[in-house]
Order: structure tokens, then sequence, then C-alpha cells
């Protein structure tokens, strides 16, 4: 039987999962992940299908991503040893202006997507130290690149372009948007079990550590919140979201800060840690309740309402609003702040079915159809690998 490992690194985690191919869909076996990787106290949890743990607990120091997939390479061929893995497919973040589609990766196409590392800091560098592990470690297998840009890559120009001089355009300096992986389970979620809706205009709020927001119509992308980096649009865990670039200015001539600083306080010290000075994890300022998390929260909700007004007008009202991520498809005071108020919009939430984190938590007289979608971007991964493999088996296993 045949098995695809799914790789999707981040700048101090990796996650995983392994699938069995063969059938008409990747049938996933276990998931996993490693977290904290070059930082004390490395963590990693992993479980079958079947809620089986396998792995849960601190491992001891892991110093780099080589050495968290070797972690994960011996407890896979521990615990399935007579699995063959015919390829490994990868979350990449950034694909450039031009990729809308997953791709066998060769080694000279690394050395292409490294040229996008400055676009992507926190993210395409360690991305790729996963796939250069992935092929040492696998040489025969096939490794397969699946990019958060793709989705996004037909925007309509003026979701694609900011008024810079065009010359920047042409360097790259555009609208990419991410968290395509996510939207494409969301995407294609709605096509199989609500064709109507994933036939209209729906926004989709993916709220995680990393938070983004989609306009889809007919199921492809028309705008994203994120743009040239995952910096823009909502707050997120650590990062600042939307912010005037006046403020860059400010921070280098007159606090003296540089380049790597400024990088730092965006990407690693500011959003729901910045504003409430306590924690990025949503759980911990649901929790904590304390005037500066009460004000973290409002600002993530206010932000996600005015993003929510912006996609309507441009979609022209909406028939669906999609929770997903850890804080969508969890946090109920999240979508409910998200939701209070919006029957302009035509949302009328349902309290109960909120509370109980059901599919559906409109009421059955809301125009606006919300939802909660748990995501599954390894599920696309995998899916990607199988279309690939069917596409060319013979050079695939060659
Ligand atoms: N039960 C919950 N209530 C509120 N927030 C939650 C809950 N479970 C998870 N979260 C939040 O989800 C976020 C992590 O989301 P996740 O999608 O796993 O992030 P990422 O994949 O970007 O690392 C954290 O802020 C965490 O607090
Ligand atoms: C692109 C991005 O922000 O990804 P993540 O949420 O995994 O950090
Ligand atoms: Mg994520």
């Amino acid at each position: 039987m045949t098995h695809v490992v799914t790789l999707n690194a981040g700048s101090s985690s990796l996650k995983f999962g392994l699938f069995e191919l063969g059938g008409s869909d990747p049938v996933t076996v276990c998931t996993g992940a490693v977290d904290r990787i070059g930082e004390p106290g490395t963590f990693v949890k992993a479980r079958t299908v079947d809620g089986e743990v396998l792995a849960n607990g601190t491992p001891g120091a892991m110093p780099d991503h080589a050495s968290a997939l070797d972690w994960v390479l011996v407890l896979l061929g521990r615990t399935y040893p007579e699995c063959e893995i015919t390829a490994v497919g990868h979350r990449i973040v950034h694909g450039g202006p031009d990729i809308d589609t997953p791709l066998p990766l060769t080694a000279m196409s690394i050395t292409a997507l490294d040229k996008l590392s400055p676009f992507a800091p926190l993210h395409q560098p360690h991305n790729l130290a996963g796939v250069r592990a992935a092929m040492a470690r696998f040489p025969n297998a096939v490794q397969i690149a699946c990019f958060d840009t793709a989705f996004h890559r037909h925007h309509p120009w003026e979701n694609d372009v900011f008024a810079l001089p065009r010359e920047y355009y042409d360097k790259g300096v555009r609208r990419y948007g991410f968290h395509g992986l996510s939207y494409e389970y969301i995407s294609d979620h709605l096509a199989e079990t609500a064709p109507l809706l994933h036939a209209g205009r729906v926004v989709v709020a993916h709220l995680g550590n990393g938070a983004s927001m989609c306009a889809m119509i007919g199921g492809r992308s028309v705008g994203s919140t994120m743009g040239f980096s995952a910096l823009d649009g909502l707050p997120m865990g650590t990062r600042c979201g939307q912010l005037d670039p006046g403020v860059l200015l400010y921070l280098m001539e007159q606090e003296g800060l540089s380049a790597s600083e400024i990088s730092d306080l965006l990407f690693k010290r500011s959003g729901l840690l910045g504003l409430s000075g306590l924690s990025n994890d949503m759980r911990t300022l649901e929790r904590a309740d304390t005037r500066e998390t009460r004000q973290a929260i409002s600002y993530f909700t206010f932000r996600i309402r005015r993003e929510l007004g912006a996609m309507s007008a441009i979609l022209g009202g909406i028939d669906a609003l999609v929770f997903t991520g850890g804080i969508g498809e969890n946090s109920r005071l999240v979508r409910d702040r998200v939701c209070s108020g919006m029957g302009w919009l035509g949302i009328e939430l349902d309290p109960d079915a909120n509370a109980d984190n059901d599919r559906i938590i409109s009421t059955n007289l809301s125009r606006v159809s919300v939802m909660v979608i748990p995501t599954n971007e390894e599920l696309v991964i995998a899916r990607a690998a199988a279309d690939l493999l069917a596409a060319q088996p013979n050079e695939a296993r060659a």
C-alpha cells in the first residue's frame, strides 16, 4: 500500500500527516506536530485517526527542522514499518506571482523558491528546510510543493496591486494572499456538502495563530486580507495586521529601529500578545479577562467585522460566512462578537448552536448561513500528491 507524508513547517513547528493512497480520496492514518523547535521545551504530539495517542510530551532538544523531521520519521517508521512512502507533500507558503497549482520539486525549483524567501522570511526558509531534509531522508519519493499563494493567484487586478510606481509590481511587490490550502479545503468541502453556497458569495475567516479572511465567488478567491506578506490584514497571535506605513517610517527615523528589530516587533511581539501584554493564545486571553485582554479581543473582532463589511461590499452581499482555524473552530466568544450587530448584513446567530460549536450556527431565518468548518490543510496536500502521482505514475516512481 502506498502512502504520502505531508509536512507543514512553520517558523518553530512542524505539523505532519500520514495518508494512505489508493482509494478515491487519501485516507488519514495519523497526524501530529512538533512544536517549539529550537527552543527550550520542544513538545511533540501525534495520534492516529482513531484517537490512539502515539506521542505526547517533551522528547528532548531539537535544534532544527531536520532533527524534528528525524523524530517524525522514527515515529512513523516504528509505528508503521510496512509503509511505503511514495511522496512527501509540503506546504510552501510562497509560490510567487505565477504558480497557481501544486508542483513536483527538484533541486532547481528549490533554488528558485529560495529566491522568494525575502518575501516570507519567517515561513519560506523553514518550508524549504523541510523539503531538503525530506529529500535526504526519502531520496526515492516525489517531493510535492503545495503553495499557500496559489489559491489567490487569479484576483482581480485591483486586489493584486499596491498604488506604488509600476516597477514595484513588476518586481513582485503585489498582494499575494496566504492560507490558500485552508481556503481550498473549505471551498472543496462546500462544493461537496453545500453546492448552492459554494456557487455563491462566501467569506471565510481563517482564525488561527496566523489569521486572514478570504472572499470567494463560486469557490474561487477574489480577495484576501493578507497582502504582500503574512503581516497584513487582521491582527494575529503575535503579528500586527494592517498598519499605516507611516508607523514604519517613524520607527526607523525617530526610534532608530533597524530592519531586523522592526521585523521582530511586527512578526513576534505585536498582535494579541502585544496588545494584551500577556499571551498570543486566545484561550489564555479569554480566561484572564483583564482590561488589556478584553481590549485585545475587542480589537481582534473589530478588525474581523471591518473586513467582513469590506468584503461583503466587494462581493455585493454574502451568502455564507465560514469560521475555521483554531480560534474560528473553537471560540464561541469570538464568533459571537464578530456576528453581533450584523443583522444589517443578513447575519443572525443562533446562540445555542454557537455555544455547541455546531456546523451551522445561524438561525433558520438568517439570510446568511454562518458555519464552523474545521480546516484540513494536510488533506489538501495529500490530495494534490495523489493527483500528481496519478497523472505521472511512471516518472513519479522512477
Ligand atoms: N477552545 C478554544 N477556545 C479559544 N481559542 C482556542 C481554542 N482552542 C484553540 N484556540 C486558539 O487557536 C489558536 C491556534 O490556532 P491554530 O489554527 O492551531 O494555529 P496555527 O495553525 O496557526 O498554529 C490559538 O490562539 C488558540 O488559543
Ligand atoms: C501564512 C501564515 O500566516 O501561516 P501561519 O498561519 O501558519 O503562520
Ligand atoms: Mg495555521
